[in-house]
């Protein structure tokens, strides 16, 4: 398995409640299978996979990739794991002459509405960043809280609701920041905003803090930290969540996303696709699989523009709050663009 690193700066730091998001270091990945060449990217974000260390531990160490996928040595290092199986899948892809996509579902989308993703910033700065957004044609939003006072991320979110009417979504993203005061506080105060959905207003573990949240609130509640620490089967039971918000990075790759909003499809729970802010290829990969998925709400996918620069050209852009999907085989790149 061919193995190559990157680092890549983000244009602007995305500012969140866990601190600014300043860039991506990861590795490429390219394996030979069923006689055709695959590639796969391993992006690592401490808080929802293991570190830059352990990942190219974990790459270093795969000598058969699809037995490595098989007999359980990446599973504690999702972003490893998903490097190899979307580079194996990437290839297994190719070897059909078929897009990534159509090998994952029989019935998909060819295209994919996205969320713009907006960092934490004060009133004026949230206000001009959604209504470009909305300029762009997005028409969904997804706005970080939590950085700042609940009164101040109350007032962000008044001033964006009245800046874009009422036919625009808006979620809102807390990364864990609060405890259950807090987020019962922040949760009275949007009540009349119509949020589409807070995602992840309390830490990972808190389960049942979710659960008395949703009982308490109208506002949906998605998310997103709890399922890179604890089992879909278990965040399901718990009736923490009406969406679960799966990072394929996070989750360790595409086959993994796939089964958990199969479990999530069972328990009437919608499924969001994001990206950790990955280069191009995990980014395709999470497209392919947004794709194979019957939910029809957003993703968060449109994160390339986060990015100051790229692996390779996007054959997927964001033209109007929307993906296509790439309709030649694999996930779309030629693999010797990228090595
Ligand atoms: O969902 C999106 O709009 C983009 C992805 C995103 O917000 C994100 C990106 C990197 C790390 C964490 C997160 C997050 O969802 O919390
Ligand atoms: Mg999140």
């Amino acid at each position: 398995m061919r193995i190559s690193e990157f680092s890549l700066d983000l244009a602007h730091p995305l500012e969140t409640a866990k601190g600014p998001i300043e860039s991506r270091d990861g590795f490429l990945v390219a394996v030979e299978h069923q006689g055709e060449r695959g590639v796969g990217e391993a992006t690592p974000l401490p808080g929802w996979t293991e570190s830059l260390e352990d990942c190219r531990a974990a790459l270093d160490a795969v000598d058969d990739p699809a037995e490595a996928l098989d007999d359980g040595a990446l599973d504690d290092t999702p972003a490893a794991r998903h490097a190899v199986s979307l580079a194996l899948a990437d290839a297994a892809a190719r070897a059909r002459d078929e897009p990534l996509v159509t090998t994952l579902a029989t019935n998909s989308h060819t295209s994919l509405p996205v969320n713009a993703t907006i960092g934490d910033g004060d009133r004026e700065t949230t206000v001009g960043d959604a209504k470009t957004a909305v300029l762009d044609g997005f028409d969904c939003l997804k706005i970080k809280v939590g950085a700042r006072g609940v009164a101040d991320d109350v007032e962000r979110l008044r001033a964006v609701r009245e800046a874009v009417g009422p036919e625009v979504s808006i979620r809102a993203d807390a990364n864990g920041a609060w405890d259950r005061w807090t987020a019962d506080e922040f949760l009275s105060g949007v009540a009349d905003f119509d949020l589409e959905y807070l995602e992840q207003p309390l830490p990972a573990e808190e389960l049942a803090g979710h659960a008395v949240l949703r009982r308490l609130h109208d506002t949906p509640i998605a998310l997103d930290e709890s399922l890179a620490h604890i089992s879909p089967q278990r965040v399901l039971a718990s009736n923490a969540a009406d969406v679960l918000v799966c990072k394929p990075m996070a989750l360790g790759g595409p086959d993994r996303v796939l089964s958990v909003a199969e479990m999530a499809a069972q328990s009437a729970v919608g499924v969001v696709v994001t990206t950790t802010i990955d280069a191009v290829v995990a980014r395709l990969g999470a497209l392919h699989v947004a794709a194979a998925l019957s939910s029809t709400r957003a993703h968060g996918l449109a994160t390339a523009s986060l990015l100051e620069s790229d692996l390779a050209t996007d054959p997927a852009p964001v033209r109007n709050g929307s993906m296509a999907v790439p309709e030649i085989s694999g996930l779309g790149i030629d693999p010797s663009d990228l090595f």
